[in-house]
């Protein structure tokens, strides 16, 4: 058996230009532009392209990018009261603080500046209640292109064995209540696991969002396995995800590749929760 390599950047390039139409047609029913606003605070290198890549898609999409940056000594009172204007400006429909943020500032305090119906990241407590309690909100872009995936992949989700590794507030845990509000049984797992290995064994669906690089073995993962790996982590050997990609395809039924697989799906996402912002502002369904 040979997996199904699921190609998320053609995924992606077709939900990019599905937004594309849809913001056309928003464009025409409310008189403006949906407009995201990306914060780059310092010039790390990695950070500063995935802005650049950002705002280009968002720009090929039809949507407005709006780029602010801070100096890498930035205080946190002068990042909120960004964030505190942008939140005001009514050509703003979502906000996107890049992380990670230099030490000196407080994330969770930025975050929570943040007026949650702008908030394209689904980090703030409030998103996070919402995705808890099965409310219209904003899910985080990364386990929401994951869903996208897996359901395009397995159609009907309900009742598999899903196991996330993985527990980050970006990622694992809101990637666990997507799966379960797919009627999954859902187990989160983390690096304090005991017997990880068969924890994953059992899973049908595996979403690997640790860090670490193929710390996920080809024989943890059942035959017929669909697996997604979240990691995007660089080496000597380039980019590579969380799973052994190589063990694991010979005999899973299907697996995302790094690159090429849940990156693409982040990007998109971010352009499909701004337009869904964009649209609940103007009140279009
Ligand atoms: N507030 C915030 N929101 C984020 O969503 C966020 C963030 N901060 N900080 C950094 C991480 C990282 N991230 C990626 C998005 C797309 C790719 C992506 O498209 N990757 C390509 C490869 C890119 C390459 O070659 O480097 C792929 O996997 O095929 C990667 C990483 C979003 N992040």
């Amino acid at each position: 058996m040979t997996a199904e390599i699921i190609d998320g950047k053609a995924f992606a390039a077709n939900l990019r230009a599905s937004i594309a139409e849809d913001v056309a047609a928003f464009r025409d029913a409310a008189g403006r532009t949906p407009g995201l606003a990306v914060v780059l605070v310092g010039d790390d290198p990695a950070s500063a392209v995935y802005v650049r890549n950002k705002g280009r898609a968002t720009r090929e999409a039809g949507m407005e990018s709006l780029e602010h940056r801070l100096p890498g000594s930035a205080g946190q009172d002068e990042l909120i009261a960004l964030v505190e204007q942008l939140n005001a400006d009514p050509t703003v429909d979502g906000i996107l603080v890049q992380l990670p943020l230099p030490g000196q500032i407080d994330e969770r305090a930025v975050v929570a500046a943040i007026d949650p119906d702008k908030d394209v990241d689904g980090l703030t407590t409030t998103n996070a209640g919402r995705l808890a309690n099965n409310m219209d909100g904003l899910a985080p872009c990364t386990p929401l292109g994951c869903i996208m995936l897996l359901k395009d992949q397995l159609g009907e989700l309900k009742g598999l064995e899903a196991v996330v590794i993985g527990r980050s507030i970006l990622v694992g845990k809101p990637m666990a209540q997507l799966l379960l509000a797919e009627n999954c049984t859902v187990t989160i797992a983390h690096s304090k696991t005991r017997g990880l290995a068969d924890v994953v064994r059992r899973a049908d669906i595996v979403v690997a969002a640790i860090g670490i690089p193929h710390m996920v073995k080809g024989d943890w993962i059942k035959p017929g396995a669909t697996v997604i790996d979240v990691g995007i982590n660089r080496t000597a050997d380039g980019l590579v995800g969380d799973v052994d990609f190589a063990a694991a395809a010979s005999h899973v039924a299907a697996i995302t590749p790094v690159p090429g697989g849940v990156g693409p799906m982040t990007i998109a996402c971010l352009l499909a929760n701004t337009l869904t912002a964009a649209k609940r502002r103007e009140g279009i369904a």
